[in-house]
C-alpha cells in the first residue's frame, strides 16, 4: 500500500492543487462544496491537469483530449472510481457498477434492446408524448422547465422501453422526477465528506434521513411497474420475435442471462434515471440557448419544415435529414454537457504519453472543461453551431468532444436519446418560438452532484406559432 501511495505521491508532484494535509487530503478548501464546484474552483485555478486529495485518495483531473483518449480506451482505466461507491445503496447490482464479466455480458444483452429496428418503432411514441408536451407549453408551465423536460423524457422512455404507458407528463401528483433529483443529494451531500465518516451514520443524519425515505418511494414506484409488467406479459401469446422485446420485456422474458430481482429492479430504476435526466437537460438548455440566438432558431424552423413540413408527424427517415438541427444539438451539448464528470479508476500503470499514471489512482475526466478548452475551441463561450458544420468538421481534435463519454463504457442510450430529442425539437419548433433574456452563457449558475442543472430555474418561454 506504501509503494502504491508513493507512486501516486511522486505522479502528483508534476501537477498542481490544494495543498495535501495528512488525513484530510483537500479537505479544508473543499468542505461543503459540490462536485462540480470543487472541479470548475480547481481547474480555473490549477489548469486543465491538476490533483485532487479526497483525504488520502488520489484524484488526477484531467480535461486534456489527448490523455482523455488514452484513459477511455486502456484496458487498466475500465472501472468506475470509488467515489461511484456511495451509490451502492441503489445501483450496487446494476450496469453502472458491476464489474468485469459481469459488466461484460450485461452491457452485450443491453445492447439488444437498442437495436435499430427496435428504436425505429418508437418514433410513434415520441410523437404523440411530444403532442402531450406541446399542450403543457401551451398552457406555460409553472413548474421549472428542467422538470417539464425531464417527466416528458421520463414518460417517452416508459411507453417505449418499459412498455407502459403511465401518462407521467399529466400527472400533476407524481413527483418521481423530484425523487430523482433529491436522490443524487447522495451524490451532493455527501460524496466529498466520506473520507470523514462511514455513509453510515450519514444515513442517521437529517439530510440522510430524508434522502432515504425518498430512495424507498422511488423504489416502490418502480416495484409496481415491474409486478404490472409481469402481469401483462403473463396475458400475452408467447410466440413473438424475441429480438423485438423492449427493455423490460426482455429483462424479464430473459432465459440465457438470468438477472436476478435485485439486478431486474436496480437496472430498471438506474436506466430510468440515466435517459430521464439526461435528455431533459439537454432538451432545456438546446431550447433556452434557440432562445437566446434567435438567428440560429430560424434555420432550425427552416430546416424542419423543409424536411417534414407542417403537419405530418415526424417519420424515422426524417431525423437522418436534420442535419443542422444536429449541429445546433452538438453545439448546446459542448457548451451544456448533461453529465460534466466522470470517474475511472487505473487497475495498472496507464502510458499518458509523457507521465506514467500509476495504479491505484482515481481520475475525473472533466467533460465540462474539456468542451470549453480553449486549446481546442477559440472563443469556447460562442455558441457557434458553425463548429460541426461539414466545412470544420475534421478541425475538431479527436476526443475534445465527449458528451456521451467514449470507449467501451459510454452512452448505451446514445442513438435512442439523440432520437428522442431530434423528435421532440421538429415538433415543438414547427408549433413554438422560443425566448429567452439570457445575453451570454456565462448567465447560467451552473451546479452538479451527477447531471448539469442550473443553481436557479431556468427562463425560457414558448409562444405558439399559431
Ligand atoms: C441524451 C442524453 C444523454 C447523455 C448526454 C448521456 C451521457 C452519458 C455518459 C457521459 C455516460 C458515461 C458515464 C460514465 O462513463 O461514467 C453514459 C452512460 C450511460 N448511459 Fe447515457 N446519456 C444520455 C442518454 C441516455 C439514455 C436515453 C439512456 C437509456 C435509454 C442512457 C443510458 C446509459 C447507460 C445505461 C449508461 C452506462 C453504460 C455502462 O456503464 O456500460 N443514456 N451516458
Amino acid at each position: 500500500l506504501l509503494i502504491n501511495k508513493s507512486a501516486l505521491f511522486n505522479f502528483a508532484k508534476n501537477f498542481k492543487g490544494y495543498p495535501f494535509w495528512p488525513i484530510f487530503g483537500n479537505g479544508p478548501y473543499i468542505w461543503g462544496k459540490n462536485v462540480f464546484t470543487i472541479i470548475d474552483d480547481i481547474v480555473c485555478k490549477f489548469g486543465y491537469n491538476c490533483n485532487l486529495w479526497l483525504g488520502h485518495d488520489y484524484y488526477y483531473v484531467t480535461a486534456e483530449a489527448a490523455q482523455i483518449k488514452a484513459i477511455l480506451n486502456h484496458p487498466n482505466c475500465q472501472e468506475k472510481s470509488d467515489i461511484y461507491q456511495n451509490f451502492n445503496i441503489i445501483f450496487e447490482h446494476s450496469l453502472l457498477m458491476v464489474k468485469g464479466e459481469i459488466w461484460k455480458r450485461h452491457r452485450k444483452f443491453y445492447s439488444k434492446c437498442f437495436n435499430q429496428t427496435l428504436l425505429n418503432s418508437f418514433v410513434e411514441v415520441f410523437n404523440s408524448k411530444s403532442e402531450i408536451l406541446m399542450k403543457i407549453l401551451q398552457r406555460q408551465p409553472k413548474e421549472d422547465l428542467f422538470e417539464v423536460f425531464e417527466k416528458f423524457a421520463l414518460d417517452t422512455f416508459c411507453e417505449s422501453m418499459l412498455g407502459l404507458n403511465r401518462n407521467i407528463q399529466l400527472d400533476k401528483t407524481l413527483q418521481i422526477t423530484k425523487f430523482m433529483a433529491q436522490v443524487q443529494t447522495i451524490g451532493g451531500q455527501y460524496l466529498f465528506q466520506y473520507f470523514y465518516y462511514p455513509l453510515i451514520l450519514w444515513w442517521f443524519s437529517w439530510r440522510g434521513f430524508k434522502t432515504l425515505k425518498l430512495i424507498f418511494k422511488l423504489q416502490r414506484y418502480v416495484k409496481d411497474i415491474i409486478s404490472e409488467k409481469r402481469q401483462n406479459l403473463s396475458e400475452r401469446p408467447d410466440n413473438l420475435d424475441v429480438d423485438c422485446f423492449p427493455f423490460l420485456e426482455l429483462l424479464l422474458i430473459d432465459q440465457n442471462e438470468k438477472f436476478n430481482e435485485k439486478q431486474i429492479f436496480q437496472d430498471v430504476i438506474f436506466f430510468s434515471m440515466a435517459a430521464t435526466d439526461t435528455t431533459g437537460l439537454g432538451l432545456t438548455y438546446f431550447f433556452t440557448l434557440l432562445g437566446m440566438h434567435l438567428d440560429v432558431q430560424e434555420k432550425v424552423y427552416e430546416e424542419v419544415i423543409s424536411v417534414i413540413g407542417s403537419n405530418r408527424d415526424v417519420e424515422i427517415n426524417d431525423l437522418a435529414h436534420l442535419k443542422y438541427t444536429q449541429m445546433v444539438i452538438n453545439e448546446s451539448m459542448r457548451i451544456f454537457p448533461a453529465i460534466p464528470i466522470i470517474g475511472r479508476k487505473t487497475i495498472g500503470d496507464v502510458d499518458l504519453g509523457n507521465k506514467i499514471l500509476p495504479k491505484g489512482a482515481n481520475i475525473f475526466i472533466d467533460i465540462f472543461h474539456l468542451h470549453r478548452n480553449k486549446n481546442y475551441w477559440p472563443d469556447p463561450l460562442k455558441f457557434d453551431p458553425e463548429r460541426f458544420s461539414m466545412d470544420h468538421v475534421d478541425e475538431i481534435e479527436p476526443y475534445s468532444f465527449i458528451p456521451f463519454s467514449r470507449g467501451s463504457k459510454n452512452c448505451i442510450g446514445k442513438t435512442y436519446g439523440l432520437m428522442v430529442m431530434k423528435t421532440c425539437i421538429a415538433n415543438v419548433i414547427r408549433n413554438f418560438q422560443v425566448y429567452s433574456p439570457y445575453k451570454s452563457v456565462s448567465e447560467l449558475k451552473l451546479s452538479s452532484c451527477l447531471t448539469m442543472t442550473t443553481v436557479h430555474p431556468i427562463e425560457c418561454y414558448f409562444r405558439s406559432r399559431h
